[in-house]
């Protein structure tokens, strides 16, 4: 299972992350939010990072050449599309930027909005879900209904997002079965300032112990 901490900001906590288990690392490129970071910030986290560990970039609704110059400046692996893009938006992203992964985020406030995913799946790599806020974003720490998402069985793999912390992962992952995971406030004591131990826990906890 992937395993994505979202909205580092500083390199020693991305290296740390990275060698407490997550095989993924999420870097917020929206301005409008605490956790915002430019390419270079991104380029400094990276370099400390081992080159199997996705570098992910969340943008909204941003102009292509915007995310193909922070890809190629942060060192970039994938970019996860968090804001109202349209199928035809993934797929200018996916011709513009072939060898990188796309990911679309779906922010579900009903769950007939589950029915969305199928129309990008011939145009991405990965889906996320998110739990939707009426002012936010993103990194809202607001969960899903999960069982609303027992019968989603999408055509291509999938992220659960949206409130995951350590001490509700399994709950979540006793009732689905994602093919990825992502967190990002749960695991923060401020926004942009990862919580190490409660990384830790999160890891604990998905292991087992
Ligand atoms: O984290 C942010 O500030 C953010 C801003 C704009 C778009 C997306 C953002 N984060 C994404 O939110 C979810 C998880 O949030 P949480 O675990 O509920 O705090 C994750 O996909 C982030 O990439």
């Amino acid at each position: 299972m992937r395993v994505k901490i979202c909205g580092i900001t500083r390199p020693d906590q991305g290296a740390t992350i990275a060698a407490l288990g997550a095989n993924a690392l999420g870097f917020i490129c929206v301005q409008q939010s605490p956790r915002f970071v430019d390419a270079i910030q991104i380029q400094q986290i990276q370099q400390q990072l081992p080159p199997s560990i996705a570098r992910i970039g969340v943008f909204m609704d941003t102009d292509v050449e915007t995310i193909a110059q922070v890809v190629k400046i942060g060192g970039l692996t994938a970019v996860q599309l968090h804001g109202g893009e349209s199928v035809e938006d993934c797929q200018a992203i996916r011709d513009r930027l072939p060898q990188i992964e796309l990911i679309k985020a779906l922010r579900i406030r009903r769950t007939w909005e589950l029915e969305m995913a199928a129309d990008y799946t011939p145009a991405v790599d990965w889906l996320l879900l998110d739990a939707y806020h009426p002012e936010m974003g993103g990194g809202t720490g607001k969960t899903l209904n999960w069982e609303s998402l027992q019968s989603f069985k999408p055509d291509k793999p999938w992220f659960l997002a949206g409130g995951l912390r350590p001490d509700n992962i399994k709950q979540a992952l006793k009732l689905i079965q994602p093919d990825g995971i992502d967190l990002s406030s749960g695991v923060e004591i401020t926004p942009g300032e990862k919580d190490l131990v409660a990384v830790q826990s999160l890891f604990a906890h998905i292991n087992g112990a």
